[in-house]
């Protein structure tokens, strides 16, 4: 496997009994690049990202991330595979009983055997860098306003250093200009770490502020892949109406 692709999917079948998700699915992911993934309104963003990292099984094809199927690894193999990737899910995904530096300590916990003491001194870094103050990390989850509790769970996707940094709609419920200053999170953070990032979104602006290519799902495989602009000429109903339609023209410009 070439070393510049860092997950690499092919032939992909994903279904929930006889409901089929994906089928043909093919798509790579570079070293080093942001991917928005886009697709209409249940059109399987979300299990594809729960495939890449295991929480959903494949009914066929293959999954290569770091150039290994992780349903072939032992569990010491995955768990190592696995701290070298971070993930936001959608709704956050924090721990509610727990502070948000003790959502971020969790993964090392987990993964790494860091005293309490450096877990406590890694933890608040993360939590300055996902653009919170010092004082949020003995909050709790709730005490938080939304914008807030992405970055708490930015916080935690970033624990272990990842390579890897998969995240689901950051951009969801949030009001413009908190969205427009958490893009400009990702892009720096992906310039200051050397990240790779896989990015579920429905947010055209997100897509315009952050990402290097754009993957579109449609008829359960990758439709097109390429930059806003290749995806601009792309000649398909859903991807013109997408990239032509009222907000896609206000966010790239055209
Ligand atoms: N746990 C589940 N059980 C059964 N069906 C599921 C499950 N999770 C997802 N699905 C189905 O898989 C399909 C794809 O869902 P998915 O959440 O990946 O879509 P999405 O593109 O992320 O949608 P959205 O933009 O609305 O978040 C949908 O038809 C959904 O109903």
């Amino acid at each position: 496997m070439s070393d510049d692709i860092i997950i690499r999917i092919r032939d992909l079948k994903t279904a929930y009994g006889d409901h089929v998700v994906h089928e043909h699915l093919d798509l790579d992911i570079r070293k080093g690049e942001i991917i928005g993934v886009i697709a209409p309104s249940g059109g399987g963003k979300s299990v594809l990202l729960r495939a890449i990292i295991g929480l959903k099984q494949p009914a066929a094809g293959s999954i290569e991330v770091f150039g290994k199927q992780l349903e072939t690894l032992s569990e010491d193999q995955r768990s190592e595979v696995e701290r070298r990737w971070g993930v936001m899910f959608q709704d956050g995904a924090l721990f509610s009983n727990l502070t948000v530096r003790e959502n971020v300590m969790v993964p090392m916990r987990e993964h790494t055997n860091l005293s309490e003491q450096l877990s406590r001194e890694l933890a608040d870094m993360k939590i300055l860098m996902a653009g919170l103050q010092p004082d949020a990390g003995p909050k709790y989850p709730s005490d938080l306003s939304g914008g807030m509790r992405k970055r708490a769970a930015l916080a935690r996707a970033l624990a272990l250093d990842p390579e890897l940094l998969f995240l689901d709609e950051p951009t969801a419920g949030l009001d413009p200009i908190t969205a427009a200053a958490f893009d400009q999170l990702i892009r720096s953070l992906q310039k200051a770490m050397g990240l790779t990032v896989f990015l579920v979104t429905h947010d055209v602006d997100t897509l315009n502020a952050t990402c290097d290519r754009i993957a579109v799902l449609g008829d359960k495989h990758v439709l097109a892949v390429g930059t806003i602009d290749e995806l601009r000429a792309f000649d398909h109903p859903w991807v013109q109406e997408y990239f032509g339609g009222p907000r896609g023209r206000a966010a790239t410009g055209h």
